[in-house]
């Protein structure tokens, strides 16, 4: 291990700017980073790393937090060296499971004060959709999510749409809602899209978009969908921004912007 103690307090407050690493700095998303970053009066661009550069440039440039937009592939060995070193992280990246929670669990309860954000989606318009979603699920029969992404998207479902339909099917757990009606017994595999916990996901990926989701419910005479819509990549920047800035003040792991923020 590289430090004994974590970089937690973040050095803006004795006057010096925070030192933010982006990890995936010339993909698609973390290109926008580095420009919000780099326009940001708080924070320093400490390290840009992309596919094929050495991680270690994250150590040597004493970098506090880092950014990660890379790939579902790689992004645990990423992690596994931010921890290691006592580098608090803010992940953007997708692909994770129940499992790979509970190993990041595991690995943060040896580095005491470091602190690691996933969040599936930093746009808050997303984070609002999610929650008026789990907020509708329950007082209606049916509720489906339709996400709609670019086609050079690595992973289906998006993993905002793994969590709508997770934080779905907890709001209905809870109300004691029915399973959901589907009287499909015959048909093509996946013409139903996939199974999150009793609710159906479909993926389309369409050349021209962004990143898009409807959740569509419907009760007696009566539906209501609620559609949220991506433009633009950096409309993921100010939550990321927020992330970085509080993540210090978050040791162990946290899932989801809306823990950082007052949604209650
Ligand atoms: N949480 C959120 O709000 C959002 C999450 N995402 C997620 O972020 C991830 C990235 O998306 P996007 O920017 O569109 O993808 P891109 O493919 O455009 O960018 C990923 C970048 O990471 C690079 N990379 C690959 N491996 C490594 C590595 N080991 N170390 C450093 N860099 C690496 C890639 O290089 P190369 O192409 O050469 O492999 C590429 O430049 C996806 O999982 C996506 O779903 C996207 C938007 C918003
Ligand atoms: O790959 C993308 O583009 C996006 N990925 C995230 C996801 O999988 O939910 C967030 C957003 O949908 C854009």
């Amino acid at each position: 291990m590289a430090a004994s103690v974590a970089k937690n307090a973040p050095s803006s407050a004795a006057g010096a700017l925070l030192r933010v690493g982006v990890l995936g700095a010339r993909g698609k998303v973390g290109s926008e980073v580095v420009k919000a970053v780099s326009g940001a009066d708080d924070l320093e661009l400490s390290a840009e790393v992309d596919h094929g550069d050495p991680i270690s440039t994250l150590t040597e440039t004493d970098t506090q937090v880092v950014v990660d937009f890379t790939h579902p592939d790689v992004v645990m060995d990423n992690l596994r060296f931010c921890i290691d070193n006592r580098i608090h992280a803010v992940v953007g990246t997708t692909g994770f499971d129940e499992s790979r929670l509970e190993t990041l669990r595991g690995l943060l309860a040896e580095a005491p004060g470091v602190g690691v954000l996933i969040a599936p989606n930093f746009s808050i318009g997303a984070i609002l959709m999610m929650r008026f979603s789990a907020i509708a699920a329950p007082f209606f029969e049916s509720v489906e999510v339709v996400e709609l992404h670019h086609p050079t998207k690595a992973d289906a479902p998006s993993g905002t749409a793994r969590r709508t339909a997770e934080m779905i099917a907890a709001a209905r757990r809870a109300a004691g809602c029915p399973p959901i009606p589907d009287a499909t017994s015959t048909g093509l595999d996946g013409a139903r899209g996939a199974d999150v916990e009793g609710i159906r996901v479909h993926g389309l990926r369409i050349r021209g978009l962004v990143a898009h989701q409807e959740v569509v419910l419907g009760g007696l005479g009566e539906t209501l969908t609620i559609r949220h819509d991506s433009l633009d990549r950096a409309s993921f920047t100010p939550g990321v921004l927020s992330g970085v800035r509080r993540i210090a003040g978050f040791p162990g792991l946290t899932v989801g912007l809306e823990s950082f923020l007052d949604l209650d």
